[in-house]
């Protein structure tokens, strides 16, 4: 299948000079959640405001379902609804007039039962006569994603979603990014929270410097660069172990206490049974035995963090 947005050696370079978008190639699929990770300043950003073009790219080019963004911006801009990371409201406007009259941007008719039932989803529908500077922050930015919603779109983007917004918006969002995604809407979302990405990705794609360091489907990520170990609590500290345990990628640790076997948990043969026996022939008694997996976020770190010093994490 086509991909819906077809992304290909796009570059920016901003104003100052700076450089944060370097040939960017990616092809986001239909009906996919795709999360973008990066530290602070990877582009991620950008790359969504060039894509919905806000920020206008220095070259390259994006297709929006065969669309390009640039020529063709209208129909290309129809297709997608954006939330971004900034609160960007009016004041004195009421909340579904500002919906309704985003609709009206689109050139679409008028349907007050389709915004209703937006801002019912979204717990804003007893709020609808309020001015938006009566509202709070976090009711403030589900008008933004009533807003991105209000012409149905078929792409959404998602900046930053949950960044310092309540448990409640958080289940809200990601209850309305369940019921799009199985409508068939594709959607992009930037996000600190790597449990979050982990949680309702399909593909990750990791950004840094400007640059994609990879792009993968989530379960093929972890099992492909997630070490899977086993750890071994003996019942007496151990002074060494034992030769016939040289070709495995074990170490003790805590006094001697501990053995941590590293494995590949994808291969056919993991060793571990193997393991168990020689353990068992050298006399070692266990106490306990448990298996410990890499998460994205230790995957995450490990990528991005490969020859540079740690960034800020968190926004
Ligand atoms: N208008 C601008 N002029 C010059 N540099 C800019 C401009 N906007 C962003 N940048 C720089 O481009 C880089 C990428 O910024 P961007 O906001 O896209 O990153 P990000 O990955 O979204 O970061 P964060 O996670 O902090 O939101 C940063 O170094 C930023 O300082």
């Amino acid at each position: 299948m086509d991909p819906i947005i077809s992304i290909k050696a796009l570059s920016k370079v901003y104003d100052n000079g700076f450089a944060a978008l370097n040939k960017i190639d990616l092809d986001i699929h239909r009906g996919e959640i795709l999360a973008l990770l990066g530290p602070n300043g990877a582009g991620k950003t950008t790359l969504i405001s060039t894509i919905t073009g806000i920020v206008s790219a220095s070259s390259g080019q994006v297709l929006v379902d065969g669309h390009d963004n640039v020529k063709e911006y209208r129909a290309a801009r129809q297709l997608i609804g954006l939330v971004p990371q900034e609160l960007t409201l009016g004041a004195f406007e009421t909340v579904f007039n500002t919906v309704s009259f985003t609709r009206g941007l689109f050139g679409l008719k008028p349907d007050p039962e389709y915004i209703n039932g937006i801002l019912k989803e979204l717990s804003l529908y007893d709020k609808r006569d309020n001015q938006l500077r009566m509202l709070s922050g976090g009711m403030k930015r589900r008008v933004l994603i009533a807003k991105a919603l209000s012409h149905a779109p078929r792409i959404l983007f998602l900046d930053e979603p949950t960044a310092g917004v309540d448990v409640e918006l958080r289940k809200d969002m990601w209850k309305i990014v369940n019921r799009l995604r199985d409508s068939g809407v594709t959607i992009i979302l930037t996000t600190h929270y790597i449990e979050e990405a982990e949680e309702v990705a399909d593909r990750v794609a990791v950004i840094r410097r400007g640059e994609i360091l990879l792009v993968e489907e989530k379960t093929q990520l972890m099992q492909k660069l997630g070490k899977k170990q086993l750890v071994v609590e003996f019942k007496q500290a151990q002074d060494g172990l034992p030769d016939s345990l040289n070709d495995y990628d074990v170490s003790l640790s805590d006094n001697g206490n501990v053995l941590t076997y590293t494995y590949d948990a994808t291969a056919d043969a993991t060793g571990i049974t193997k393991l168990m026996l020689l353990l068992n022939e050298a006399g070692m008694s266990l106490k306990d035995v448990r298996t410990t997996q890499s998460s994205l976020e230790d995957i995450f770190v490990n990528l991005v963090h490969q020859d540079e010093p740690i960034a800020e994490t968190a926004a």
